[in-house]
């Protein structure tokens, strides 16, 4: 479960001082899928990163599993986040010159996992990209640049799956089999945090949390 206390994040620089989460309290089931909205600027991205270890909170805490860890060091942060957290970019932070294969292998090459070729095969091939797999990343569409971020996203088969505007960069067609394929690594156990702007995509999950000025407004159960 991830639970969220008193969470509030302050970015300042010399004059400059904005509140971007301001007091968010929130539980997050395991298998649960939740949607985040609001407007631009409202908190969505922050409220993901934190959660996501990449930054600090200034106040509050965030408890995943039992593990506080607004309390954690940058070193155990970073640990903390190789075995437990898997994220997905608008952009899909691929290596452009490298082959589908060689970027899902990559997060088992450097963890040392074991049999490394049979569980990046199964991933490709889970994803419907096994012809592709020796195709440079840039030779690729949206889609399947998603796609191969996905299966690098569930190559170490973290719990919690945490997704950055995954479709934002994609067609409709794109974007809704990139969601079914979200919803589908849901069903077999994973949390799923997505922050998205369309309305289809939130419709798609379980719950849609809205933010407005790094509140929460909503919290609506979608059934
Ligand atoms: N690194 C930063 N330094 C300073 N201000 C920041 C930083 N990151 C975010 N902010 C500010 O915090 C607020 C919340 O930003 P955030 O990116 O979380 O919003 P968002 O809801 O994800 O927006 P969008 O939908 O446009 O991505 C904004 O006012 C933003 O300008």
């Amino acid at each position: 479960m991830i639970d969220i206390k008193g969470l509030t994040k302050v970015f300042k620089d010399g004059d400059y001082n904005k509140v971007a989460l301001d007091d968010i309290n929130l539980k997050i089931n395991d298998g649960e899928m939740v949607s985040i909205m609001g407007p631009s600027g409202s908190g969505k991205s922050t409220l993901l990163n934190i959660i996501a270890c990449f930054d600090d909170a200034s106040k509050g805490k965030v408890i995943i599993n039992n593990n506080d860890i607004t309390s954690f060091k940058r070193n155990k942060k970073e640990k903390f986040r190789r075995d437990n957290i898997s994220f997905i970019f608008q952009d899909y932070a691929l290596l452009e010159n490298f082959t589908c294969y060689e970027n899902v292998e990559l997060p088992l090459l450097i963890n040392k996992v074991r049999s490394r070729k049979t569980k990046t095969l199964s991933l490709l091939e889970k994803m419907n990209l096994l012809e592709e797999k020796n195709k440079k990343i840039n030779k690729l569409s949206g889609g399947q640049r998603q796609r191969v971020a996905i299966a690098r996203a569930l190559a170490l088969d973290t719990n919690l799956i945490l997704a950055d505007e995954p479709t934002g960069a994609l067609d409709q067609k794109m974007g809704e089999e990139v969601t079914d394929i979200l919803r589908s690594i849901n069903k077999e156990g994973k949390t799923v945090i997505i922050v998205t702007h369309d309305e289809k995509v939130a419709n798609k999950t379980d719950r849609i949390i809205k933010l407005m000025d790094g509140k929460i407004i909503d919290d609506i159960k979608n059934v």
